[in-house]
């Protein structure tokens, strides 16, 4: 049998978590090679020490894949690339992909966002790209090392609707087996579309104030602003026609609370890390183009999206 060649591109939070546990399973086992992508002192840290990951998931904390390399142009034959960079540079990633992938390739994005699967697909037509959402709280902690708290990390995984003859069972075996809590939902667009309810509204707050994801739900003010986003998300899902469920809103403060009190989003820590690319327009930016395509006013997502920007002016600017 042809040996499976899976590749995660990106060892941050995200890719840091879900590669760690993918390359330890497979570590002893011919039938799968975990290649890991990473650029510049990641590469580095990881060549030199492995990849650490510190999870009370995980009591043996460095792994090293089958095969490390510094850029997606040095993938051969891959046959899974797990996509787990932040939003802006993911066009990027797709273009380089683009000339090595063969039209059997499965790409699975790790990533927040709607409109991540289309953004794909304007550079990358063939292949199956299957959509997905993915909670986990696991950031950075230096480079090669990845910190996660809280529950463990869960992905729900849906059908390539331009390829509907593509069943993802295999891929999705694949992570499963790893111990990674992955669901099929043959369209996983609603559960996108939820994820992206609750990090957009707790995202643009907690950024905004620099307040953890228990701060923000515990204080009525923050609350307010967070809920004034949602159902200004809720109205462009609405016009959409995503289907969301009619209590989003009770189910994502609900959400919230699942998370340890002191949970930071990912928007938060990189606005207040003062990075020069952020996911602001991701969550944000949707919002307003949406909001313009559809129509709809919102107000408070343009408030918000104008406060962050002049603080991050501010900083720059001091
Ligand atoms: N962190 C979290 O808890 C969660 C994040 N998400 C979402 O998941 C996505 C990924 O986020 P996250 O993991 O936190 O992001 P991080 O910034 O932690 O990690 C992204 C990694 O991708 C690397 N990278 C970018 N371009 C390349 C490249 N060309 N070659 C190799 N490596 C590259 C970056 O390298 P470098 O360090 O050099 O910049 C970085 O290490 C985002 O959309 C985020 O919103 C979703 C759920 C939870
Ligand atoms: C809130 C969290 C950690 C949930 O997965 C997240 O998605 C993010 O910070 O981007």
């Amino acid at each position: 049998m042809k040996t499976t060649e899976l590749a995660i591109v990106g060892l941050g939070g995200v890719g840091g978590y879900f590669g760690f546990k993918l390359a330890q399973f497979y570590a002893p086992d011919p039938a799968v090679n975990i290649t890991f992508v990473a650029r510049g002192a990641t590469y580095d840290a990881v060549k030199e020490h492995g990849l650490t990951l510190l999870s009370p998931e995980h009591p043996h904390s460095v792994t090293r894949p089958a095969k490390l390399v510094q850029a997606v142009a040095e993938l051969a034959d891959v046959d899974v690339v797990v996509i787990c960079v932040k939003e802006y540079d993911l066009e990027k990633i797709c273009t380089e992909l683009k000339p090595i992938l063969h039209d059997n390739v499965v790409l699975l994005p790790l990533m927040n966002g709607v409109d991540i699967y289309d953004r794909i697909r304007r550079i990358i037509p063939a292949a199956s790209v299957l959509p997905a959402c993915v909670y986990v709280a696991s950031h950075i902690k230096e480079k090669g090392v990845v910190e996660h708290k809280g529950n463990p990390g869960r992905i729900i995984v849906g059908q390539d609707p331009q390829r509907p003859a593509y069943q993802p069972q295999h891929v999705v075996g694949l992570l499963a087996d790893a111990g990674i809590a992955i669901e099929y939902q043959p369209d996983a667009f609603p559960a996108i579309w939820t994820k992206f309810f609750f990090i957009a509204s707790f995202g643009l707050v907690s950024a905004r104030y620099n307040k953890s994801i228990g701060q923000v739900e515990e204080d009525s003010s923050l609350r307010e602003r967070a809920q004034a986003i949602m159902q200004e998300i809720a109205a462009i899902a609405h016009e959409k026609g995503v289907v969301l469920p009619a209590d989003i809103i009770s189910q994502t403060f609900q959400k919230a609370r699942s998370f340890p009190y002191h949970t930071p989003t990912s928007l938060q820590l990189d606005v207040n890390s003062n990075k020069s690319d952020t996911e602001l327009e991701l969550f944000a930016g949707a919002i307003l183009t949406y909001g313009e395509a559809l129509h709809i006013e919102v107000k408070e997502t343009r408030k918000i999206y104008q406060e962050i920007q002049e603080s991050q002016l501010h900083k720059a600017s001091r």
